[in-house]
């Protein structure tokens, strides 16, 4: 039996989620309104995308991201040839958006960079049911996007069907509430979105503030500090206190993802 065969399907408060946010975390729940919640056998958690993301340094998480709300068109990257060039570029671990409507992603640019480059492959979705997480598990993803913003009290729940599936996850915050949730909720890979996602704002500045407080809480876990670097200068901030970055459109769209993602990583 399932962790979730047993069980009704956890209830999100999704009308709670504001903005740019709350109009895809709408349409992903209609996506998936008639799909089954069992998520099947427990399988093993290699640990594969965090034991990645601890290697000494900072580590680059490169994103495949076509388009995005905030630049619409970026670039119309193959998603195979893509994971390849940033792992050519010294990326420790590809995100791949499977989201379709704003970022331009489907499952198969998932399979395809799963089956095309050693280095695991992160989901980059907006998880709003258990149906999403089997299938990155299935489609041979290491670990999957939690938001916090969106799961709320639901990210403990979220964060064990994760781990049930074998995935690693990667827990998102943006305030100082939602990274006592993650921690509460025991998240042993925290990433700290620097994008408010219901405005699009881009501040820098969370990233260092929300890492720091989070060491100070005691968390000893995989930090990530994520949106908006653009220069080996904008990571100064975080170098020395986060363990990875995830990078997207400054990458995406440089029209040399391996020579970007080397000049971005350069200390
Ligand atoms: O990127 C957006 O415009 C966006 C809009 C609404 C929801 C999510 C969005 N992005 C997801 C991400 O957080 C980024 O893809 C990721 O962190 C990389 O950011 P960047 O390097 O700034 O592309």
């Amino acid at each position: 039996m399932s962790a979730r065969d047993d069980t009704a399907p956890v209830t999100l408060h999704l009308d709670r989620v504001p903005g740019v946010l709350g109009r895809i975390v709408h349409e992903r729940a209609a996506d998936y309104a008639a799909a089954d919640p069992a998520l099947g056998p427990d399988r093993v958690r290699t640990h594969r995308f965090e034991a990645a993301l601890r290697q000494p340094g900072l580590s680059l998480i490169a994103e495949v991201k076509r388009a995005s709300p905030s630049q619409g068109a970026i670039a119309p990257l193959d998603p195979l040839e893509a994971a390849r060039a940033y792992e050519a570029g010294g990326a420790r671990a590809i995100s791949v958006l499977t989201e379709p409507r704003h970022f331009d992603g489907t499952a198969q640019a998932l399979r395809d960079v799963v089956g095309g480059v050693v280095v695991p492959a992160l989901r980059k979705d907006f998880v709003v049911h258990p149906a999403m997480l089997r299938e990155a598990a299935e489609w041979g993803a290491s670990a999957a996007l939690l938001m916090v913003s969106v799961l709320h009290e639901a990210t403990a729940e979220y964060l064990h069907m994760a781990h049930h599936l074998g995935l690693d996850a990667l827990v998102e915050v943006h305030d100082e509430r939602e990274l006592e949730i993650a921690l509460a909720a025991g998240a042993p890979i925290i990433g700290v979105n620097n994008r408010d996602l219901t405005t699009l704002h881009i501040d820098l500045e969370v990233s260092p503030r929300l890492i720091r407080r989070a060491r100070d809480a005691g968390f000893t876990g995989v930090l990530v500090a994520e949106s908006g670097y653009r220069t080996p200068q904008d990571l100064a901030s975080v170098r020395d206190i986060a363990d990875a970055v995830l990078v997207g459109s400054s990458l995406a769209g440089s029209g040399d993802l391996t020579r970007a993602a080397r000049d971005l990583m350069r200390a």
